[in-house]
């Protein structure tokens, strides 16, 4: 199995982009609206933020999220005892932003979730019958307003050799919300879990934009649309010395949105940040 690159453009764009999302998790998009000079300036500035001691003066807020994360408080992944080899920063409209860095990353946020809410509408699109019936209103309707969208800011630094044993620059894991948009990143590493659970390399092409379903889709179709494992690994050779930069968007819903008879986002998110030891 391999991951098709899919032309935005193609009359059927829309129908293979479903499959896709349905067979793998994965979707990855070429010619794709987002302005890419956008998304290469945004990871020239940002690098340079993470390389400045700046970064310290916008440190998280643990109620609210917002903000800077440092190597040392960074994500351990569900299941896994060593935290990941990453720092970064997250962006919400309303939280911490460098005056310097906002006018470029709030353009990206509300670019990349128009874009967003077109792919949601070819996802319900087509869905089948049964599973459209599942969904409590209209996939765009759920994120149109959402304060809970987070577009994070990561920089995995250059190895240095003083790893901890088995860590990894992103842990398996999967996302928690409903889709993810992930422009690809300055260097490789990205790899998704085939069925068969081998892991596959998602084409990071540069300019591509890369879509995932979260665990907050599968939950509304029923499973229908999978989540998937997803990972990055640490570089080799040349690349050891490099940084990676990379944008994922996820998509959550307003906290009132009814994903199934279970949960409602807000109660779903609530037991998932839980259960990380998060809150
Ligand atoms: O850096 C990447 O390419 C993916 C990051 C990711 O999967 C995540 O932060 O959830
Ligand atoms: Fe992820």
């Amino acid at each position: 199995m391999k991951l098709e690159t899919i032309d935005y453009r193609a009359d059927d764009a829309a129908a293979q982009f479903v499959q896709s999302l349905r067979e793998t998790g994965f979707g990855v998009l070429s010619n794709h609206p987002i302005n890419q000079a956008l998304v290469e300036s945004i990871y020239r500035d940002w690098y340079a933020f993470f390389q400045s001691d700046d970064k310290h003066n916008y440190r998280f807020n643990p109620s609210t999220q917002d903000g800077f994360f440092p190597a040392d408080v960074s994500e351990t992944a569900k299941g896994h005892q060593v935290k990941d080899i990453k720092e970064y920063f997250h962006v919400y409209p309303w939280g911490q932003i460098p005056a310097t860095l906002k006018e470029n990353i709030l353009t990206y946020y509300r670019e990349a979730n128009a874009l967003a809410a077109e792919l949601l509408s070819w996802v319900e699109a087509h869905s089948p019958v049964e599973v459209k019936k599942g969904f409590n209103e209209p996939l765009p309707n759920m994120i149109d307003g959402s304060q809970k969208t987070l577009l994070r800011v990561l920089h995995y630094p250059p190895m240095t050799g003083e790893e901890e044993p088995g860590a990894i620059r992103a842990a398996a894991h999967e996302d928690i919300n409903l889709l993810t948009v992930l422009p690809a990143a300055n260097e490789p590493g990205l790899q998704v879990k085939a069925k068969d659970g081998s892991w596959l390399d998602v084409p990071s092409d540069f300019g591509n934009l890369i879509i995932n379903i979260g665990d907050m889709l599968q939950e509304a179709s029923g499973g229908y649309f999978p989540s998937t494992s997803h990972r990055v690994i640490n570089p080799e050779g040349m690349d050891k010395t490099k940084s990676r930069i990379s944008l994922p968007l996820f998509l959550h819903p307003r906290p009132d949105v009814v994903l199934s008879e279970r949960y409602t986002a807000d109660s779903y998110l609530m037991e998932r940040l839980r259960e990380l030891g998060v809150i």
